[in-house]
């Protein structure tokens, strides 16, 4: 067993060198202490023990980072607190430490070795000469890893924001800028140099500098701290700038001195490993030494007496050895520190790569929003320009807008101005005016006061004047009663006044010429206004040639539907009244028979004929009078051809033959079998003429034009019923358009046109004779010669009125025949005022004309007394509403009081008759049923007008009214014209 012989060597030449350079780095920074270059370990002790140099060692290279104590007589506990803060600030700064112990009485390696870690630290360059960094050419030292954990920290607190890092305090450090003699002389300050940037960018650094910098050698001999010192240099510079690019050249750098740093790190780390594996081997043979040596100290007792002086010299290298081995322990944990310490610098390295990428990607995101941010900044310009013009052009339109307010302001103002002061005079005035009305109103109600005085008093009267009123009332209801008895007297008259002027009546209508026709050669000369007609004939002269006739009314070519019909409407009223009516038209073929009875084909409203205009005028009249009365009409059309009688509205094709009922029979029918239908308006007629002029249509051939050949009846059956009586009627109206009436020739015609012939010729004789025979008032009447006046038996004769049209054709060679018609007209008529009239028979006329006159006078006082009776009628209805009006009066002017008492009220009464009784008196064809006149009363009550008047003088009271005559004078033919009192038909 052996020791080791380096466990006991003296101070070697290199710990020499080393002792000599920390001497002169401790002379250099604190210039009193002159501490001779050999100094031993001993008087080093002693200059430092009280750790006030130290102390102060430290303030040289870091100003102000630990406080001293003390002076020379200092004491033991301050001397040791000096030293421990000077330990407690090498272990701050991360920087290996000696333990108290070494200091004070230990070995003073451990003190030089923690002081030359020192100057390295401060001294980088200085590091070749370290014991440490005499094993490697690598630069970076322990101080180096200080460095690199401080650069760490760096980027950790905030990639690396601080401005004045540890780092860059270190290398800008009055020790790193003015270096030390020593230091001037050491190897790489020039490469120190090259990377040390005093002043300006690395950014504006010229690509001359840049390319010097990134030389391999450069690099290569750049120390760590400045190679750093570039790192952070251009990272801060990078970060001031707001954009954060880095140059590209710049950047090329940057790759280039992190990729020297990286080698130079994982140099570090194999020479680490390498020195740690050195540790180990050391520690191990220490420890066998160890062993060794307890085995001799524990396992020799009895050879220690013998033993005991080698132990005696053994037991000071066992110290030593100890020492050794708790130093190596020592620095193999501050080795194991500085593994991690790198290990956090690897990663600190990786997060900076990391930290680089999203640097870059932050840089893209910033470049992308920056050219978005520029986008929406021109556009919110473009806006802002767009909106700036409209903000403008409003601007303008405001102040354009302000400057007319401000001009209507004015215009305003001085026309309220104006304004005011009309109102002020308005004011005025209707001040004015307001106190002449109070003053009116004061009068007002003065007046109002004697009105009502006046009121009392006219109440008063009132009563009195109801006294006698009701007195008069009595009296009325007498002559009320005897007003109905007078108005069946009048009804009376005027019957018998038809009767005189005939119950037969006969117009004659002259046809136009037709188109083509020459209308100077007209048989025609002259057509007077009551009935007068002169025809001439053209194959005579002088007045032979000429011959005159009168009926009831002659129209003239120029006579329209409507004028003809005017005359014709107050025969179809009556049939309403109760009465039957038979209107037909008598003529040669061509005449106009169709065209007065029908109208033209396809007739327009105003060409309507007779039929058309009659049935309107049923259904106005009885919608009219629907209050009273309510009606049903019911329609038949026949065709009499040949002696038969033909249903024209029958559906039946068969045409079978109908028969006549003679006599009078309950319903009135003559044609029972005849189809009938109910009729309410002017459309259900036109449909069914339309179905009977068809089928009579279908009967005819080309050569026999059915038309002129036949005679077609419309028969219209009215049936009323008195609403309140509930009394019922009934009456027929026919309307019938006769056959041809032209003399046939017979050496002309033979067989069917014969026949024909023969039988419209005994037809219409036939009807002549009755005519004729109820003209003439003969007892008896010869209906049953033909069909025809089977047919119309009910509607001719008795109370029944007829009306003949007389058709003529004006053409000359129709002479013949027109003188025809009207020879038979006027024996209908029964009046002849031709030639072959004799005077006696003149005057017979002019007498019953006479006797006409008289009638109407009666009939006009008759109707004077009826009104007069009405009036006070009507008065009684005066005089309860004028009661009503007085009791409903308060304020105002009194009424107009009616006096009626005394003489000037008795009676006095006038009627001006309303137009549809002047009508009547001027026409005078107007018959009056009780029916009709009770009809009438409630229509036209309305339309009486009062006046008063004095009783006529010799005015005679209707009992004293002459009697109407009966005595009529005999016709021509001498039959008795006295008159019957006609009486409607009527079935209760
Ligand atoms: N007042 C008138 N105004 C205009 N035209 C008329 C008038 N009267 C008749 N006519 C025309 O004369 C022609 C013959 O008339 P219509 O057919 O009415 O005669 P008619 O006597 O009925 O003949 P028929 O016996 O053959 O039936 C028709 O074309 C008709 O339009």
């Amino acid at each position: 067993m052996s020791l080791s012989a380096d466990a006991f060597e003296p101070m070697s030449k290199s710990d020499a060198k080393q002792r000599a350079i920390l001497v002169e780095w401790l002379n250099s920074l604190l210039p009193n202490l002159s501490l001779p270059m050999n100094a031993s370990d001993e008087e080093l002790r002693e200059i430092l023990v009280d750790g006030i140099l130290l102390c102060q060692l430290l303030n040289k290279l870091k100003p102000g980072c630990v406080t001293e104590h003390g002076g020379p007589a200092q004491s033991p506990e301050s001397r040791s607190e000096n030293v421990k803060r000077f330990l407690a600030t090498m272990d701050q700064m991360g920087l290996p430490r000696f333990q108290l112990s070494d200091l004070e009485k230990g070995s003073m390696k451990m003190v030089l070795d923690c002081l030359l870690t020192l100057r390295a630290h401060f001294m980088p360059n200085a590091r070749a000469h370290h014991h440490f960094g005499a094993h490697s050419t690598n630069q970076l030292g322990s101080d180096g890893s200080t460095k690199w954990k401080l650069l760490g920290d760096c980027f950790r607190s905030g990639h690396g924001v601080h401005k004045y890092s540890p780092f860059q305090h270190a290398s800008h450090s009055p020790v790193m800028a003015e270096p030390s003699a020593t230091m001037k002389h050491h190897v790489g300050h020039k490469f120190h140099e090259v990377f040390q940037l005093k002043h300006g960018r690395y950014a504006d650094l010229p690509a001359s500098k840049i390319s010097e910098m990134m030389k391999s050698n450069s690099l290569d001999n750049a120390p760590t701290q400045s190679l750093l010192s570039v790192v952070n240099g251009i990272l801060d510079e990078s970060i001031e700038r707001k954009n954060g690019e880095i140059p590209q050249r710049v950047a090329g750098l940057l790759r280039k001195v992190v990729q020297e740093i990286e080698r130079r790190i994982s140099t570090q780390g194999e020479h680490l490993k390498t020195q740690n594996n050195l540790f180990k081997a050391r520690e191990e043979k220490y420890q066998s030494r160890i062993r060794v040596l307890e085995a001799l100290a524990t396992g020799s007792n009895q050879e220690s007496q013998i033993v005991t002086p080698q132990l005696h010299h053994v037991t000071p290298q066992l110290h030593h050895i100890k020492n050794e081995q708790s130093k190596i322990e020592e620095k193999r944990n501050v080795e194991e520190k500085r593994n991690v310490e790198e290990q956090d610098l690897v990663k600190t390295i990786k997060e900076k790569d990391d930290f680089s990428h999203e640097i870059t990607a932050l840089k893209q995101e910033l470049e992308v929003s920056r050219k978005m941010h520029e986008e929406h900044c021109l556009q919110m310009e473009t806006e802002g320009r767009g909106v700036q013009q409209e903000l403008e052009k409003k601007l303008k339109e405001v102040m354009n807008f302000l400057a007319e307010s401000r001009n209507r302001v004015k215009e305003l103002e001085a026309l309220s101005e104006s304004k005011s002061l009309g109102w002020t005079k308005k004011e005025h005035i209707y001040q004015i005016f307001t106190e002449f009305q109070l003053g009116a109103l004061r009068e007002l109600r003065f007046a109002s006061q004697s009105i009502k005085q006046e009121i009392v008093k006219t109440q008063k009267s009132y009563s009195e004047e109801f006294n006698v009123l009701g007195m008069n009332v009595k009296a009325m209801q007498k002559a009320v009663q005897s007003y109905y008895a007078m108005l069946a007297e009048n009804q009376k008259l005027h019957n018998e006044l038809q009767e005189l002027k005939g119950n037969i009546r006969v117009y004659c209508r002259i046809r136009p010429f037709l188109p083509g026709q020459r209308e100077k050669q007209s048989t025609i000369e002259y057509v007077g206004e009551n009935g007068e007609l002169i025809i001439v004939n053209p194959a005579k002269q002088g007045k032979e040639s000429r011959r005159s006739f009168k009926f009831n009314k002659v129209y003239s070519q120029a006579a329209t539907q409507a004028e003809v019909f005017s005359d014709t409407q107050p025969l179809i009223q009556s049939v309403l009244d109760g009465y039957n009516v038979c209107i037909f038209a008598y003529g040669q073929t061509g005449s106009g028979k169709t065209y007065t009875m029908t109208g033209p084909d396809k007739a327009s409203e105003d060409e309507w004929g007779v039929n058309y205009r009659a049935l309107n005028n049923l259904f106005q009249t009885s919608q009219n009078r629907e209050h009273a009365f309510s009606y049903e009409i019911s329609v038949q059309m026949v065709e009499i051809y040949n002696e038969q009688v033909r249903d024209l509205l029958s559906s039946d094709t068969s045409q079978k033959r109908l028969g006549i009922l003679s006599g009078s029979q309950p319903n009135g029918l003559a044609v029972p079998d005849a189809t009938m239908y109910p009729v309410k308006a002017t459309s259900d007629v036109l449909h069914l003429m339309d179905v009977g002029l068809k089928n009579r249509a279908k009967g005819s051939t080309a050569l026999n034009e059915r038309s002129s050949r036949s005679h077609s009846i419309l028969s219209i059956h009215a049936r009323g019923v008195d609403q309140k009586t509930r009394s019922s009627m009934q009456s027929s109206l026919h309307l019938v358009d006769l056959a041809g009436s032209e003399r046939v020739d017979r050496s002309e015609v033979t067989g069917d046109r014969l026949k024909e012939a023969q039988h419209i010729n005994k037809s219409l004789s036939a009807l002549g004779d009755v005519i004729s025979a109820l003209a003439q008032k003969s007892p008896h009447i010869p209906y049953r010669n033909s069909k025809l006046t089977q047919v119309l038996q009910g509607s001719l004769g008795g109370n029944a009125k007829t009306l003949m049209f007389v058709q003529l054709n004006p053409e000359v060679n129709s002479y013949s025949e027109t003188l025809s018609t009207l020879k038979f007209a006027e024996r209908a008529s029964g009046v002849e005022l031709g030639a072959a009239k004799s005077s006696k028979d003149g005057r017979d006329v002019r007498e019953l004309m006479e006797q006409v006159a008289s009638l109407k006078d009666t009939i006009a006082k008759k109707d004077e007394e009826i009104e007069r009776l009405q009036l006070l009628k009507d008065l009684k209805n005066v005089y309860a509403g004028a009661n009503n009006d007085a009791n409903s009066l308060r304020y105002g002017t009194p009424q107009r009081s009616m006096k009626l008492s005394g003489e000037e009220g008795s009676g006095l009464i006038e009627k001006a008759a309303s137009d549809e009784d002047n009508s009547e008196e001027t026409d005078g064809s107007v018959e009056r049923s009780p029916l009709a006149e009770g009809a009438r009363r409630s229509e036209n009550i309305d339309k009486l007008k009062i006046v008063v008047r004095s009783p006529r003088a010799g005015e005679k009271s209707p009992k004293e009214s002459p009697r109407v005559s009966t005595g009529l004078k005999k016709s021509a033919s001498g039959a008795n014209l006295s008159p019957k009192p006609p009486t409607p038909r009527r079935w209760q």
